[in-house]
């Protein structure tokens, strides 16, 4: 039997961190929304006693038990007692180490197709308990559609979708590693975004109200690692999107459009000095996985 999955990217529409916890991990606020940017994955019953088997066909996804895929079937596979094996093939679209959530993503794919497969019968809401045992944004991409997460980010709350416009990503060459953003950034030199502000934007379907609210506290950290994070957002603004922001730890550049005349003109502009930009739809709504 083979299943498969969609694994959207997400972008962070706000960003907050209110403090570091004693566990190690920083209390976050964040508005998160899922974009038409998709991984796919294809799982493949391999029979009784079998082990785990990833394949994908970009040499910065690891084939072992560092991928989260990998991690969510073994998860599942001790959890529940489940001795058959399974070959996970991993289809990458999204950037790696981007700050939008791609590996966490294919967890969560991984997490809803062995699911099915294994007959386990899980809710959506026992997933993202188990997801948050790999990583902190593992629980919302079992979900997708838009929430403010937090707790470390396991802890959703579903709000309904913004209103559709574009998004357009680039990303610098290189990649960043969440752990050094977090242990970066200092918490009295920051300024905070107002998630409350970004939840009543949505929640009025206000295009403008979106964009005046982006704020991502972890983006001054990052620019200092990337100082390109910094010129990227600058030519996506002078090429004309409505408002720019960093996603996540980074260091991706997100530019939200509109109208859909305006996003070749931004797209073309930034494809001269970035090899990944990409033009998407925001998907927002949680029955968009399928
Ligand atoms: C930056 C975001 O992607 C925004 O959505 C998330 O906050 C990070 O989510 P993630 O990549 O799933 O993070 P995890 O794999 O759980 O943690 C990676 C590392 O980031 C730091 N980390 C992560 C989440 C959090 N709330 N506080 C932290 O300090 C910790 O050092 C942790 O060891
Ligand atoms: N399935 C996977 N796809 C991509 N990277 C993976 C995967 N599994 C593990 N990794 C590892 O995780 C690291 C971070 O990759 P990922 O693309 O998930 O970062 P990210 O988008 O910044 O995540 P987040 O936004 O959740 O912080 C990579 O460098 C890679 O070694």
């Amino acid at each position: 039997m083979r299943i498969l999955e969609k694994a959207p990217a997400k972008i962070n529409l706000s960003l907050d961190v209110l403090h570091k916890r004693p566990d190690g991990f920083h209390e976050v606020e964040m508005v998160m929304t899922t974009i038409d940017l998709a991984d796919r994955i294809e799982l493949t019953d391999l029979g009784p006693r079998g082990g785990i088997s990833i394949t994908s066909h970009n040499r910065f996804v690891p084939d072992d038990h560092r991928n989260l895929a990998y991690q969510a079937a073994q998860l599942l596979k001790e959890r529940f007692g489940i001795k058959r094996g399974v070959s996970i093939g991993i289809t990458k679209v999204i950037p790696v180490a981007a700050g939008l959530a791609g590996g966490s993503s294919d967890a969560a794919a991984a997490l809803r197709g062995l699911n099915r497969l294994w007959n386990l019968g899980l809710s959506l809401d026992e997933l993202a308990v188990i997801g948050a045992e790999i990583g902190s944004d593992v629980s919302f991409c079992v979900y997708g559609g838009t929430a403010l997460a937090t707790g470390r980010g396991e802890k959703i709350r579903h709000i309904e979708a913004p209103p559709h416009c574009w998004v357009i990503l680039a990303k610098p060459a290189a990649g960043v590693s969440t752990a050094d953003v977090y242990r970066g950034l200092k918490l009295d030199h920051v300024r905070h975004p107002h998630t409350g502000r970004m939840i009543e934007a949505i929640q009025e379907k206000s295009y403008e109200g979106i964009c005046e609210n982006l704020g991502n506290v972890l983006e001054s950290v990052t620019l200092k690692m990337q100082p390109e994070v910094a010129v990227i957002k600058d030519q996506m603004k002078r090429f004309g999107a409505d408002a720019v922001l960093m996603s996540g730890s980074g260091p991706t550049v997100f530019g939200l459009v509109q109208y859909e005349s305006k996003v070749q003109r931004i797209y073309n502009g930034l494809r001269g000095f970035c090899d990944q930009v990409f033009a998407v739809r925001m998907l927002g709504d949680r029955c968009e996985l399928d």
